[in-house]
């Protein structure tokens, strides 16, 4: 897994500007570590309504997620436009979501994936989820080149273990959030209120 995770860093990295894998890799991602999270979800034994809430709305704290999810779904991805997106299984494919930490990182031109898992089925689901993350001391700032000439900057700089405090703090506690996404990077480090 680490060594996909490397290879997806540098493919985004690539997309953001020619070389910038090259140029920023090795002095910005080089440390990156990674946990997996396995989650059954078990759903209740009887429902009145059609979509039951099996992971609330959210944004991954990573760089990047890798996610296998087994054959049952429920993954659904939030568009720009505010629409859900069924994220239906396919065999022997992984989904990749773009976390806080990139979006941070980034500027914001990657966008971190606001997502969430239904359980539209009476049966048990099983997914894993690999996080890929900054060291907790690493300060976060967009590289100027990154960020790119008159464009203003979207994040002031913030210490990653501060953002994963920040969000351990404000997490909803059990309060359901199926459609809010409660709070993300911007409410931490955002330069603008929209
Ligand atoms: O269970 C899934 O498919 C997604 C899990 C997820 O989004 C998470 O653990 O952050
Ligand atoms: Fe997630």
């Amino acid at each position: 897994m680490t060594e996909l995770s490397k290879r997806i860093v540098e493919a985004v990295l690539m997309s953001l500007g020619e070389s910038f894998e090259q140029k920023f890799y090795d002095s910005e991602f080089r440390n990156c570590h990674g946990y997996l999270r396995i989650i059954n979800y078990t759903p209740p034994k009887s429902v009145t309504q059609e979509e039951v809430e099996g992971l609330g709305m959210h944004t991954d704290m990573s760089c990047i997620t890798i996610v296998y999810q087994d054959q049952i779904g429920g993954l659904q991805v939030r568009s720009k436009e505010g629409k859900w997106l069924d994220i239906n299984p396919c065999e022997e494919t992984l989904l990749v979501n773009i976390g806080d930490l990139m979006h941070a990182w980034s500027n914001g031109k990657l966008r971190s994936s606001e997502h969430r898992v239904v359980l539209k089925r009476l049966v048990n689901r099983f997914s894993l989820a690999f996080f890929w993350c900054f060291e907790d001391e690493k300060a976060i700032y967009a590289p100027n080149e990154v960020v790119g000439e008159g464009h203003l900057r979207a994040y002031k700089p913030f210490v990653c273990a501060d953002y994963l405090k920040f969000r351990e703090i404000s997490s909803t506690n059990g309060e359901k959030k199926f459609e809010k996404v409660g709070f993300t990077v911007k409410d931490f480090a955002g330069t603008s209120t929209d």
